[in-house]
């Protein structure tokens, strides 16, 4: 005996030409404006014939399988090939268990359910052969039409005649009925080139790819390699017109596009053939031997950065690039390519998925600068208040002409410490701490001082961070809110006003403070009252999320009290520095960031003639035209700088409006899937 060989007639069973062309029809059935697609598998021709036989069943099998190539009218029994596959597999299946070589592999190409599908088409083409099916009438829906007519000319009609007229109504009704027409009128378009008689004898590793153009571009990028002058399919894009064909592969060489051959071209000159035919393209290709296998994991990421491919010129087609902002929720569909990405910007119809720049890539152009806003690093450590910046907020208050006021004055304004009917304190909206960690109209230099977690510099180093959807469980503490916007902006009426609402659902953290409790006041209430060195203490080991020094004392909001709120099952509402956000943005606060923006500055002027911004050292004074420019020119900083990381955005024109916004998207955070970081989820190392 030599060596081992598949001595069976399946093996004789030879696929001579398998041909497939797919017709990708764009056309737009009326209402729905979606797009139908008639896949035509037009010729598939299986014919047996080779060496060695054996006796007994499999010769039958040869023999019906060349009974039907001879003459594909006659009965192969009730499954026609469909049984003969089964016996054939049954057999293989035998020669597998000898271990004969090759009986694998043809066993598993033989259980293929697409070879199955195949034949049931096969078969079904048969039967309608056979029975050669004919229409009853060529114009359905018109005559439908012609009853509906005879049926409201009716004097008085009966329930089932009303009937009939409803279901011929129907939309769903009519379309089965113009499709029938299409079929029984044979109105097929576009009409296909006939397949070529003479295949040459390599055609086995070529393949035709018919593909009816519609609106859609073909969704594949293309290059040259500059050596041999080849073309290649470099992408095809998830979703796109050549992925849905499930025929044009990255890797696939271009040999001619409608019938010109392509190798030596430039690839503008090949996308110039390809735009310049009508109804069809025709493409022959060698398909790339072995297909990368993809396993790609989902992928949600949320932008840090915008981008624009039309201002990039390094992108491999502008036209497949696709344009984001800071904040875009992406779905990476394909991360093949190290240096482009496929992505889809959420929430999305879109089928077709664009390139995007892959992170490590994303983050080199960042350094370049070239299209991006300038990047502002994040300093961890903010410097404490120079002389040069008190003699700058000198410099704009010297313009009020408020009286001064000390800070036993400012303290003593009642709005600052009410309480409410059930003796519950508004913690937080004193004047001094509000003031020691006011907001220096500079986004550069902050007078307060936050905290920054470890994973501060990774979030803002990272041009994509991860992000997963998040639906905060009933047990689960509720999110934390927490308010940023330009000083003057609204955000503390906002607090105020929303918490005020309900005391027991909202609450803000009790701050912590180094001055001297006065009479009235106790620890725990209106402030933590702590010494100077637990204070210092405090800052050393992180424990503020944000603090600064008001007239020699110091303020500031701990970790542990916006924790405490959260444990007590209220939802905790905070006011922040732009600069703290990234402290809030971790595992345990789970902050949602609600951005405070004003209305445009007429808007503005109208709303606030008759309140009053809280000035430093000064007494409150009405609104200027220097405040609303410089709550403008805040604003603009602090969305060029953050807007990735808002999670809404509340415009504070109205303020009754700007109430019910804030109360809706506060219930929004607490009771609807957000997308939020992915290591809040999967905590990492730097969380
Ligand atoms: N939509 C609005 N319409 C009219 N007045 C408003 C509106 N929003 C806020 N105000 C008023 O504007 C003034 C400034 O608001 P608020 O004190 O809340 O500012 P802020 O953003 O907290 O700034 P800061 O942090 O510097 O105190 C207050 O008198 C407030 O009542």
């Amino acid at each position: 005996m030599g060596q081992k060989t598949l001595n069976s007639s399946c093996m004789l069973l030879k696929a001579e030409r398998v041909k497939k062309i797919w017709q990708l029809r764009g056309n737009q059935p009326a209402g729905d404006g979606g797009q139908r697609q008639v896949i035509v598998i037009s010729l598939v021709k299986l014919s047996a014939g080779g060496r060695g036989q054996r006796s007994g069943g499999p010769v039958t099998m040869r023999q019906a399988v060349e009974a039907q190539v001879l003459n594909p009218h006659c009965e192969l029994g009730e499954h026609g090939l469909r049984q003969i596959l089964t016996d054939v597999i049954e057999e293989v299946r035998q020669s597998v268990n000898q271990d004969i070589d090759g009986a694998e592999i043809l066993h598993s190409l033989l259980n293929a359910s697409w070879l199955q599908s195949l034949l049931k088409v096969y078969e079904c083409l048969q039967r309608y052969l056979r029975d050669s099916p004919a229409p009853a009438l060529d114009y359905a829906s018109g005559l439908s039409f012609q009853l509906l007519i005879d049926i409201r000319a009716l004097p008085g009609c009966s329930a089932e005649a009303k009937e009939l007229y409803r279901l011929l109504r129907q939309p769903h009704l009519q379309a089965l009925l113009s499709a029938h027409d299409t079929v029984a009128q044979k109105d097929y378009e576009p009409v296909l080139p006939p397949m070529p008689d003479e295949v040459p004898e390599d055609e086995e590793a070529t393949r035709i790819i018919c593909l009816v153009k519609n609106k859609q571009p073909l969704g594949a990028t293309i290059k040259r390699n500059d050596n041999t002058g080849e073309i290649f399919v470099a992408r095809v894009i998830h979703g796109g017109l050549a992925d849905r064909s499930g025929l044009l592969h990255a890797g696939d060489r271009i040999i001619e596009v409608n019938g010109f051959p392509v190798d030596g071209m430039e690839p503008e000159q090949v996308i110039q053939v390809q735009a310049r035919s009508q109804g069809t393209i025709m493409f022959k290709v060698i398909p790339i031997t072995e297909r990368p296998v993809h396993n790609q994991t989902m992928l949600y990421v949320r932008s840090m950065a915008d981008y624009s491919p039309q201002q990039d010129p390094t992108i491999p087609c502008a036209d497949a690039g696709m344009s984001f902002k800071k904040g875009d929720v992406l779905e990476i569909v394909d991360q093949t390519d190290a240096q482009w990405w496929q992505a889809k910007k959420l929430p999305s119809t879109m089928a077709c998925a664009g390139l995007i720049p892959s992170a490590s890539l994303l983050k080199r152009k960042q350094k370049e600068f070239w299209w991006s806003q300038p990047y502002l690093p994040h300093a961890c450590v903010q410097t404490l208040s120079t002389v040069e910046e008190e003699e700058d907020m000198m410099a704009i208050d010297d313009r009020c002409e408020g009286v001064e006021a000390d800070e036993e004055a400012f303290e003593s304004d009642e709005d600052d410490f009410s309480s409410n009917s059930e003796g519950i304190y508004l913690v937080g909206f004193r004047r001094s701490m509000r003031l020691c960690r006011r907001r220096s109209h500079s986004t550069t230099q902050p007078s307060c001082h936050t905290r920054c977690p470890s994973s501060c510099n990774s979030a803002f180093n990272s041009p994509y961070e991860e992000v997963v959807r998040y639906q905060r469980h009933p047990q689960d503490p509720q999110r934390l809110i927490a308010l940023i916007g330009p000083s003057g902006v609204g955000v503390n009426e906002l607090r105020r006003r929303l918490i005020e609402m309900n005391p027991n659902i909202y609450q803000g953290p009790i701050p912590h403070t180094t001055r001297a409790p006065k009479g009235y006041e106790e620890s725990g209430r209106e402030y933590y009252f702590t010494s100077r060195e637990i204070f210092d203490n405090m800052v050393y080991n992180n424990c503020f999320l944000e603090y600064g020094e008001y007239k020699g004392n110091l303020y500031g909001t701990s970790i542990d009290a916006v924790k405490e709120v959260l444990n007590s099952e209220k939802i905790c509402v905070i006011d922040i520095e732009p600069n703290a956000i990234q402290a809030v943005r971790t595992h345990d606060l789970r902050a949602y960031i609600i951005y405070v923006k004003p209305p445009p500055v007429e808007n503005l002027k109208e709303t606030r003639q008759d309140s009053y911004i809280t000035t430093n050292y000064y007494v409150n004074r009405p609104f200027k035209d220097e405040d609303f420019q410089e709550i403008e020119e805040s604003a603009r900083k602090i969305e060029s700088h953050f807007a990735q990381f808002f999670d809404h955005v509340i415009v504070n024109d109205d303020l009754q409006d700007s109430c019910v916004q804030l109360l809706t998207a506060v219930r929004k955070a607490q009771d609807e899937p957000q997308w939020v970081p992915a290591s809040w989820i999967r905590p990492t190392s730097e969380s």
